[in-house]
């Protein structure tokens, strides 16, 4: 029997999962990673550390397993540079590091304005994306710059110390912001434009192709014969994958950390607006359109800690039933850290409102809850005006709390599907190693099975949305308020 390794590079930790030729998962593995704050809004890690975590989990793993094929997915935008000896020249700079807002602005207006930046990389310049970042090495770290012979994402950095081949697959690449989504190219304009040698960016190779073996001494010390490499793909898209979405229409909504939405497409169209991500999926051929909440379960976990930290999940789901639909007046705006989908706006801030002398601390925790869906919903909604959502499946530590896969429900007017096996990017990874092992993509797909399909409750669909429209204005009444804050802050 074949067996496959899922790894996911994430930024709170590595998951490895080893999956049999059938799909079924045999054993799970994890590794905790640390992340450095070196200054506010700042967020960096060493890459050698996913590395030494990686090696840890293979050296698990080869004393149950042998390895047929690895596949990967990993957390997207984050810089790894490398100099002319494939060593990182500094830590990388992460997805939800947040120092490059002047190269974001300097190169919208270098290049036209936002809309002509869209209808290139699919995505305007962020401040979490690839492209940026390098701008910023550039202007403020001159000699790590000149050092850059290549660039990397984390986990091709990773799949480099495995087999030596530098490389990033396109679901990776279209998340890096220098990436032209009509082309399948890195767009040599924007690269001119900025001075950037083209030469730098890594060769593009698909998420389920083969990389090549693990390094000869490296298999020998594993005990391992033939193990191979694929490419892997950015996070996200290879959780959608691992939950068997292939076709148009085909979503997810991921209740984490941080909280999405996607749905996959054939479309070559970006979001003009800018509001919704657009991104290459790791199926050839296939898109996707996508809402990033930065702070959705967390959220749930700052209230739980300080307010609820002697109750466990089990009496969370219970007490949040104590309250009603609505939270008897309470909305709360889940933007402890800034917010990216719809608002782009990291000044945002977290806000209970509508608090009376007659709520409960139930009616806070239910509010909490709610309004991370609004904030969901508000993704949904604008996925919604691009393209056709034909079905909804619930994945995230949130999704195990069933009443509040309930309240996605019936927010989003449609049944949420459950997969049984809900392991975030790294059964996808597995997944793709299956595919590159030479097992067919519709076969692959077949592996994943849902256990339950939670219904909307309809009664509740009118106070939903009132309370989502009260939710929106919300925030547009405090965005000044919010400015301010951040000012007298500074
Ligand atoms: N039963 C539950 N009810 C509500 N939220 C939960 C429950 N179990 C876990 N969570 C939330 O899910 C989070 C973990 O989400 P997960 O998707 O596993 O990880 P991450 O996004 O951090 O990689 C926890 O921090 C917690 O806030
Ligand atoms: O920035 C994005 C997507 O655009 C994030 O979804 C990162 O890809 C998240 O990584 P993890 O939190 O899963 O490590």
């Amino acid at each position: 029997m074949h067996k496959y390794l899922g790894i996911d590079v994430g930024t709170t930790g590595l998951k490895g999962l080893v999956v049999s030729e059938e799909g079924e998962l045999l054993d799970s593995y994890s590794y905790e990673l640390d992340m450095k704050v070196p200054k506010p809004a700042w967020a960096e890690q060493e890459p050698e550390d996913w590395w030494i975590g990686v090696y840890e989990i293979l050296k698990k793993v080869s004393r149950t397993h042998q390895i047929d094929v690895i596949g990967f997915s990993g957390q997207m935008h984050s810089l790894v540079v490398l100099d002319e000896n494939n060593e990182p020249i500094r830590p990388a700079i992460l997805w939800c590091d947040q120092r490059t807002t002047p190269q974001c602005k300097e190169a919208t207006e270098a290049f036209g304005g936002e809309e002509k930046v869209i209808s290139k990389i699919g995505n305007p310049f962020l401040e979490g994306f690839t492209f940026p970042k390098i701008l910023w090495l550039k202007e403020n770290e001159k000699e790590n710059f000149k050092k850059i012979k290549k660039i990397l994402l984390p986990k091709d950095y990773v799949v480099f110390k495995l087999t030596g081949t530098i490389g990033i697959d396109y679901s990776d690449a279209s998340g890096t912001a220098c990436f032209n989504v009509k082309t399948n190219y890195w767009d040599e304009e924007i690269l001119e434009t900025f001075g950037i040698n083209m030469d730098i960016m890594p060769e593009l190779y698909p998420s389920y192709g083969i990389r090549g073996e693990v390094k000869e001494s490296l298999q020998k010390e594993l005990g391992w014969k033939n193990t191979k490499v694929v490419s892997g793909g950015a996070d996200n898209a290879s959780a959608a994958f691992g939950i068997g979405i292939s076709k148009a229409g085909e979503s997810m909504v991921s209740i984490g950390t941080s909280g999405t939405v996607l749905t996959l497409t054939d479309k070559k169209e970006p979001d003009l607006s800018g509001k919704i991500h657009y991104f290459n999926s790791v199926i050839q051929d296939k898109y996707y359109y996508m809402g990033v909440m930065l702070s959705a379960a967390h959220s749930l976990n700052w209230v739980k800690n300080r307010f609820f930290h002697s109750s466990d999940w089990t009496e969370i789901e219970k007490r949040i039933n104590q309250s009603v639909p609505g939270s008897n007046g309470i909305i709360f705006l889940p933007y402890l850290n800034g917010e990216r989908t719809p608002h782009r706006d990291p000044n945002a801030r977290g806000v209970f409102f509508g608090i009376s002398s007659l709520n409960t601390e139930n009616d806070i925790l239910r509010a909490t809850m709610e309004g991370i869906t609004f904030g969901l919903r508000d993704s949904f909604e604008l996925i919604k005006e691009k393209t056709e959502i034909k079905d909804m499946r619930i994945v995230g530590g949130g999704a195990k709390n069933k009443s509040w896969a309930k309240i996605v429900a019936t927010n989003f007017k449609m049944p949420v599907k459950m997969p049984k096996i809900d392991e975030g990017g790294a059964y996808g990874a597995a997944m793709l190693a299956a595919v590159g092992d030479g097992q067919q993509l519709e076969d692959v797909l077949k592996w994943v099975k849902f256990k339950e399909i939670i219904e909307p409750n309809y009664q509740d669909i009118k106070i939903y949305d009132d309370y989502y429209e009260a939710y929106k204005n919300l925030y547009k009444s405090l965005k000044g308020n919010f400015e301010e804050l951040a000012k007298i802050q500074k």
